[in-house]
């Protein structure tokens, strides 16, 4: 692999303005069958998003994905979204229950808009077999699978059946899989993105590294249509977990689906918890980053989400920060 580089490594280059105000531009994205605000959705993680949060999201416009931490409670999750005449969008693993799962939503004639194979070692014969398995029984659900870091896996799993890939091994915040085994995207996800993205020929979530919002612009430059993001959407007022106070400072507690505060043991552990400090709500977040989305449209040049595609760039080697905190 030549030319890696990460998010901090890379800076857009300015076009000509076309636009009287950012205002104008629109950060909308369609995926599957929805048009969402945003391309942009918080980490399928217990303490980043709960049925609270996704209702909000949905009835705000935004794209979410239910995390699968609470198996026992999706049936009733996805009845109650649809009845209220929102989209479902769930996450499933790979075990053997979870095949059982889908044929009792194929008995209850009932079909998630979105399922989400979420595992963390996505190039797998257990993610194939699950994507032909949904494939087979709930035909009409959009499948995101993941999480992979090739261009060989995504076109595996494109070729079985998924409708969109999720990229990224070991970028996240909490992620220790680098760390322990020494493997992944962790360092140069970016260049990862470009990688997989050229040889997609459906849609790709970027999962996992986005320190900043201009991350998710550099992001839909390289090709991807979604974004997912965990440690940046931690520490909210909705965000579910525990919040502690330390020296007059309130803390909400965020850690990784593989660490053992998630896994309830000390096996195979991959990820870890860390305290963010309280953000306030979720809603000034996504306010934000829909202004700064709109900004960097208009600095791409165009009025359209699809205008940062195109834009230049150069590798300027982590060097972008000078030292500058981001806020
Ligand atoms: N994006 C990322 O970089 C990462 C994300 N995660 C997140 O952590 C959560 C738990 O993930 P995961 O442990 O996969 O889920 P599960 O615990 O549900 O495991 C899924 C299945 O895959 C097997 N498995 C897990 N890792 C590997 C591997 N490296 N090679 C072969 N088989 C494997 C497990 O068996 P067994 O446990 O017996 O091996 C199990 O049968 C998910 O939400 C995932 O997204 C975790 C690590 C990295
Ligand atoms: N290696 C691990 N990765 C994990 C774990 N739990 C979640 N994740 C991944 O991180 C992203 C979020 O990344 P962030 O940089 O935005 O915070 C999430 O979507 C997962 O793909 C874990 O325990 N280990």
């Amino acid at each position: 692999m030549e030319n890696v580089f990460d998010y901090e490594d890379i800076q857009l280059i300015p076009a000509k303005c076309i636009v009287n105000s950012r205002s104008e531009c629109d950060t909308t994205i369609k995926f599957g069958n929805h048009i969402f605000k945003l391309p942009v959705v918080p980490a399928n993680m217990q303490t980043i998003i709960d049925e609270k949060i996704a209702l909000s999201l949905a009835e705000n416009g935004y794209f979410y994905i239910m995390h699968r931490f609470e198996p026992e409670k999706r049936i009733d999750f996805i009845k109650d979204m649809q009845t209220r005449g929102l989209f479902a969008s769930i996450s499933v693993g790979v075990k053997a229950e979870e095949y059982d799962f889908i044929q009792q939503l194929k008995e209850e004639q009932l079909t998630p808009d979105y399922i989400t194979i979420d595992i963390a070692h996505g190039h797998s014969n257990a993610v194939i077999e699950m994507i032909q398995h949904i494939k087979r029984h709930i035909p009409d659900s959009f499948v995101i699978a993941g999480n992979v870091g090739t261009p060989e896996a995504v076109r595996e799993l494109e070729h079985a059946g998924a409708d969109a890939t999720k990229v990224g091994i070991g970028p996240g915040k909490v992620c220790i899989t680098k760390i322990k085994t020494g493997f992944g995207t962790g360092g140069w996800q970016l260049a990862a993105l470009r990688w997989c993205a050229k040889a997609a020929s459906k849609p790709i979530i970027a999962d996992g590294g986005i320190r900043t919002h201009g991350d998710i612009a550099k992001s839909v430059r390289f090709g991807a249509s979604m974004v997912m993001i965990g440690s940046l959407f931690a520490g909210h007022e909705e965000s579910p977990g525990e919040t502690i106070e330390k020296d007059g400072k309130c803390y909400k507690e965020y850690f990784g689906s593989a660490s053992e505060f998630q896994k309830g043991e000390k096996k195979n552990v991959e990820g870890k918890k860390m305290y963010v400090e309280h953000k306030g709500a979720l809603k000034d977040t996504l306010i934000e980053m829909e202004q700064d989305l709109q900004s960097s449209i208009s600095y791409a040049g165009g009025n359209k989400l699809e205008a940062i595609r195109n834009v230049d760039y150069v590798v300027v080697k982590n060097s972008i920060f000078n030292g500058d905190k981001i806020y």
